[in-house]
């Protein structure tokens, strides 16, 4: 989980807001980083508004700040559905060439600047975005083990802090991450960093998500060979796209216990996933909408018309691919809903499964370290049209706001299955210390 939201926090000062270096975070991933500044200047908006804004305005902090500034009205948070809406499918409103372009290009003529276009059947998903949808994808007895299992474990669940500037950002909803054995959970906290730091909790896969996680692996594999075939050019995988079999060997599983948990805009880091990285991530309990928008590139500093958000009703027992387009040039976020319809079993929770497949030769033994002697992190440019798309290592703090870190920075360079220069002989890898 990358991004965070406190709903309780100290003001910033105007001074430490004047010295945010706007150019890095407006390549930032984080809109919740934009929308924690924007809230401490303009405190009487709900964060619904704040967002709604900074969306309208290409996620210019000060383009938004001025247009609330500029609203005398008192704005009320645009209603949300509580998530029981059906739709069969849009194929009658708009039909779609299957050209063999890629999906999301669609889009275009869907979704408009502030507004957002809602999708349930799962025709309507692949066509319009970077994910496919299976529902009712366990056996029902499978799903309620999963999920009773699940219940049990979220009471360990954690909410994530880290420090924005002088205030203390947590995350607006609980998670706990996982991998398959005991031996991985010791790496994961002894070696991995995330955000600079080590995380203290990894826990090791459960009986169930085991055994789900088989399901999953098929199901995914399946997924992306038939996105691969319908929709990419000339029915190819995509450029830095992994032709291994996706293999999830670990898992974020996230809580959100009733409507008002949430997480914002944001990609998932590709660290440890690699370049063109695919998540199965599986819903349980209370449905929710899980929203996306497409990331626009800014051409010499300006940002070309922002496209509206796509919703995608999630309901229990779904399973959501994120195909290999989503992190590089998606963001995604869970919006908090007015209401949420109680699942007999879950009450008003929902618990999410991410399954995801870390490559070992991107263990932090055998990565670039930045000069504060941490494994540095993978990103790629979303934003800059002129370098869009491609990756860098670099150290974590030049994604994080009022951290200091050092400036260290490099290209990285994968070949075409997304494999860095040292993946074929990673063991020797002659720069890695510690090995
Ligand atoms: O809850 C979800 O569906 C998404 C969670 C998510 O974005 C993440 O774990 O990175
Ligand atoms: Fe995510």
């Amino acid at each position: 989980m990358e991004a965070f939201i406190s709903r309780k926090r100290r003001k910033l000062s105007a001074d430490t807001v004047a010295k945010t270096r706007v150019v890095e975070l407006d390549e930032a991933e984080s809109t919740d980083y934009k929308l924690a500044i924007l809230e401490s200047l303009h405190p009487g908006h709900s964060q619904e508004v704040l967002l709604d804004y900074l969306l309208a305005y290409d996620g210019s902090i000060e383009r938004a700040g001025e247009a609330l500034l500029e609203s005398t009205r008192v704005v009320s948070p645009q209603k949300r559905p509580a998530v029981t809406g059906y739709q069969s499918s849009l194929a009658s409103f708009a039909k779609q060439p299957m050209d063999g372009s890629v999906a999301t290009t669609s889009k275009k003529q869907m979704t408009k600047k502030g507004k957002t276009l809602h999708l349930y059947a799962p025709e309507d998903v692949e066509t319009h975005t970077p994910c496919s949808i299976v529902h009712n994808f366990l056996d029902p007895d499978v799903a309620a083990a999963l999920l009773r299992e699940l219940l049990d474990e979220a009471k360990q669940f954690r909410t994530e802090t880290f420090q924005l500037f002088e205030r203390t950002v947590e995350s607006p909803h609980t998670f706990r991450f996982y991998v398959d054995s005991l031996d991985e959970a010791e790496e994961q906290k002894t070696k991995y960093m995330y955000n600079g730091s080590l995380m203290a909790d990894v826990a090791q896969t459960t009986p169930e998500m085991l055994k789900v996680s088989r399901i999953v692996r098929e199901a995914v594999n399946k997924e992306i060979a038939r996105r691969v075939r319908r929709f990419y050019a000339d029915g190819k995988k995509l450029k830095f796209q992994s032709s291994d079999d996706w293999q999830p060997n670990a898992s974020f599983v996230n809580c959100y216990d009733g409507g008002k948990e949430s997480v914002g805009y944001h990609s998932d880091q590709l660290t440890y996933l690699g370049p063109r990285a695919v998540i199965g991530s599986l819903s349980l309990g209370v449905a929710r909408e899980f929203r996306v928008r497409q990331i626009v590139p800014n051409v010499d500093g300006a940002a070309a018309d922002t496209q509206g958000q796509i919703a995608i009703h999630l309901p229990h027992n779904s399973l959501l691919v994120m195909h290999a387009e989503m992190q590089e040039e998606w963001k995604h976020s869970v919006a908090p809903a007015q209401t949420v319809d109680a699942h007999p079993v879950a009450g008003n929770k929902r618990l999410n499964v991410t399954y995801r497949c870390y490559k070992e030769y991107l263990h932090p033994k055998y990565t670039p370290k930045c000069k504060c002697g941490v494994s540095a992190v993978l990103r790629c440019v979303q934003k800059r049209a002129a370098t869009r798309g491609r990756y860098m290592w670099m150290c974590h703090s030049n994604y994080t706001p009022g951290q200091t870190g050092c400036s260290y920075f490099d290209w990285a360079a994968f070949d075409e299955d997304g494999k860095p220069p040292w993946a074929e002989d990673y063991r020797t890898n002659v720069n890695v210390p510690n090995f």
